[in-house]
């Protein structure tokens, strides 16, 4: 477990996760069915404390069955859960008590104000007297809350409600945290300063499961991802890890200087289409088209030495441009778009 300690905005230490007896999360070959619907297939994974685990998956895939399943709001069919090595069906309290989990529908109160929201899910923890008024005021801090905190929750932005959302996951100072797309619906800063938030709370040793659609997001913030389709796993491991295994077909464009007795255009979609890993040349109004094919990860260098040898070829290459594969490329690439 690490002994970091969390920083608020101010830069006051938080308080420091507690003890653990086991992985901050794992999942053990857990499975949900819903009638004819096997919502979440044999799914295992282990994340580590301080880890930023994303969870990505098509609508439909089993990503919120299985967090609500982690977080004891379901229960398996088959297979186990466990957080800081309780099993979320023997030990569904103790799971509770070091887990905060941020789902992806955020509740409103009228007639309730921060700091009124904050209490209640305090009081809700169990924190008593000094301990609670000490956890609101730093869960109110590190979420910059604090000078809203006589705000009513329903005049807040958008961004301001999934911070207040935030600070109640985090209220009783769990080790672990699961949040259900808490980035969906926020404008690019909100996104930057929430990314931040978990970057720092990861920092401070907590395990976090975060899932989304949004991956270019994830892409920056998680230490490894799992993509999840039809209730099963299709890959776990870093971004580049993932990448590395697909193959991509990158799109390219060159454009060359025409020389007066012959077409450079011509000369280069020629000398192209004889190249072993070039593949669809055309030769168009705008320049040559063709695509080439690389491992996701060395698309760059690849591309670095197939414009080398144009230029050492004698092409007279003026432009050259590519179009590659994001990870939402990545992502479509590994789960065929497939939903249930
Ligand atoms: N309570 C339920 N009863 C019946 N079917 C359910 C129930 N909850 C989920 N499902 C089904 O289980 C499958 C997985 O749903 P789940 O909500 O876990 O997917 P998801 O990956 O979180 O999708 P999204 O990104 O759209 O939230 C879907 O086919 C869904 O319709």
């Amino acid at each position: 477990m690490s002994t970091t300690v969390l920083t608020a905005a101010s830069g006051r230490p938080l308080r420091v996760p507690k003890a653990s007896s086991g992985p901050p999360i794992e999942l053990r070959r857990v499975h949900r069915w819903f009638g004819d619907t096997h919502a979440v297939n044999d799914v295992s994974f282990i994340v580590e404390p301080g880890e930023v685990f994303g969870y990505i998956g098509p609508n439909g895939a089993g990503k919120t069955t299985s967090m609500r399943i982690l977080s004891t709001l379901d229960e398996p069919s088959a297979g186990d859960a466990f957080v800081d090595g309780f099993s979320v069906i023997d030990d569904p309290d103790r799971v509770r008590s070091r887990l905060g989990f941020m789902p992806d529908y955020f509740g409103t109160y009228q007639n309730v104000n921060v700091w009124e929201y904050l209490d209640f899910f305090a009081r809700a923890y169990g924190l008593r007297g000094d301990e609670r008024r000490r956890a609101i005021a730093e869960t109110m801090d590190f979420t910059g809350l604090d000078v809203l905190a006589r705000k009513p929750i329903d005049g807040l932005s958008k961004g301001m409600k999934q911070r207040l959302c935030l600070g109640r996951t985090m209220i009783h100072d769990p080790s672990v945290m699961v949040l259900d797309e808490p980035a969906a619906g926020l404008d690019p800063r909100a996104r930057i300063e929430l990314r931040e938030m978990i970057s720092r709370l990861a920092e401070a040793g907590k395990a976090i499961l975060i899932s989304s659609h949004i991956l270019t997001e994830l892409a920056e913030i998680c230490d490894r991802v799992a993509i999840i389709e039809h209730g099963q796993l299709v890959a776990v491991g870093t971004v580049d890890e993932i990448s590395r295994c697909v193959e991509e077909e990158i799109n390219v464009r060159v454009r060359v200087v025409e020389r007066e007795s012959t077409s450079g255009q011509e000369a280069a979609a020629t000398w192209l289409a004889k190249h072993e890993h070039v593949d669809r040349v055309a030769s168009t109004k705008d320049g040559v088209t063709f695509t080439v094919m690389a491992e996701a990860t060395h698309r760059d260098e690849s591309l670095a030495r197939l414009l080398a040898e144009m230029v050492g070829a004698g092409i007279a290459v003026v432009e050259f441009t590519s179009r590659g594969k994001s990870l939402e490329d990545v992502f479509l690439h590994v789960t065929k778009g497939r939903v249930q």
